[in-house]
């Protein structure tokens, strides 16, 4: 297939641009570059700088695209509350231009990169893909208004579309890993200690009602994510738009990531207790039992091989 994809320079789009490659697809890359690196384009593809709305009408049109896998966005929880109209312009606007040019061009079908963050607080675990949407922050009810317009464009212009509802992505796939300017994730932050590029990992709370009072979330490996992705594209089908969460089905605490890192670089890894983060729910958890039955997705790679995947990739930039 022809496909374009959206945001392939970022740690998500970059993976998955490799792994389509492989695959054997022809990939022409759309990033702006505001949060990914040129280099992180993998060989083969080619890359084209801009935004959706700059771009995309004149790189789909015409140019004969079977279809979008729609990574590009802003997603800093943190940064969304405090700038509330960039998220929506960003993510929802952008991706407006960007449904919009694939109408024009006759190109419809799409993967699109939605997130737990669409659910909110979960009233129970593990979260089903029909349990309530009552996001807590502007990412995630700007990326659930983009779920909402794929259902509509579905409907009204017979786009297949498949919305992919990422829990805790981690990990790396040989040079293609995580290099944020500003980096909020937890297992990166912790292997930057191991590093000795920070001096402590900073626990967000110890007083949460999980086993050991720390947060618990749901990680998955960018390389079991991309395989659902190739899977996602074969299962677009006119006319309908699907949900799938995409994580292991079960959690991991802050410190037993900490522990894991550990183990995987031999540092002691000093942590530091301090203040619950606003707005982290203390459990997300994820049921992939739709993907797995109705795609036959199965994750194939634990925690420990995310850490160090993570930390091969994080030593090979040094
Ligand atoms: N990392 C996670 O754990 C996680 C979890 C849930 C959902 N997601 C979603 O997955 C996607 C990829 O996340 P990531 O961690 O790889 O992020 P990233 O910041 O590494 O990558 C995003 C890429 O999109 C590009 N971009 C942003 N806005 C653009 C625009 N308007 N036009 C063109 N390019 C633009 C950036 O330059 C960057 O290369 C995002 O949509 C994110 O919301 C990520
Ligand atoms: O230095 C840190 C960083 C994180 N944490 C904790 O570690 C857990 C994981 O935090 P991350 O920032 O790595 O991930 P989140 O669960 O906050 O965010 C993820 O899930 C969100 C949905 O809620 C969004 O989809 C987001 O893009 C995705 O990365 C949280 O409990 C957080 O409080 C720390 O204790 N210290």
């Amino acid at each position: 297939m022809k496909l374009l994809v959206t945001g392939g320079a970022g740690f998500i789009g970059s993976v998955v641009t490799a792994q389509l490659l492989e695959a054997g697809h022809e990939v022409v890359v759309l990033d702006d570059l505001s949060t990914g690196h040129e280099d992180a384009v993998p060989e083969g593809a080619t890359l084209v700088r801009g935004t959706m709305r700059e771009r995309a009408l004149d790189v789909l049109e015409g140019a004969g695209f079977d279809a979008v896998l729609h990574f590009a966005a802003r997603s800093l929880v943190g940064e969304s509350v405090q700038k509330p109209g960039l998220y929506w312009d960003r993510n929802l606007g952008e991706s407006l231009a960007l449904l919009d040019a694939m109408r024009q061009s006759g190109v419809a079908r799409i993967v699109f990169s939605s997130t737990a963050a669409t659910y909110g607080e979960p009233e129970s675990t593990p979260i089903l893909e029909t349990d309530p949407t009552r996001p807590t922050n502007p990412y995630g009810a700007s990326k659930l208004a983009i779920d909402t317009t794929l259902t509509e464009y579905a409907r009204l212009f017979g786009f297949g579309a498949v919305s992919l509802r990422y829990f805790n992505v981690a990990g790396a796939y040989g040079r293609f890993g995580e290099r944020h300017a500003v980096e909020t994730h937890l297992i990166p932050n912790v292997l930057a200690v191991a590093a000795g590029t920070r001096d402590a990992v900073h626990v967000f709370g110890e007083d949460y009602p999980t086993s050991d009072g720390t947060c618990v979330r749901d990680y998955i490996h960018v390389v079991d994510l991309g395989v659902a992705h190739l899977l996602a594209l074969e299962a677009c089908a006119p006319g309908r738009h699907q949900i799938f969460n995409l994580g292991s089905g079960s959690g991991s605490s802050v410190r037993e990531v900490v522990e894991v890192c550990r183990e995987v670089t031999g540092h002691p890894i000093p942590v530091q207790a301090g203040p619950r983060r606003a707005g982290d729910p203390a459990v997300l958890v994820a049921s992939s039992d739709k993907i797995r039955s109705e795609l036959g997705w199965k994750p194939e790679r634990d925690l420990r091989l995310m850490v160090s995947d993570a930390w091969t990739f994080l030593r090979s930039q040094a």
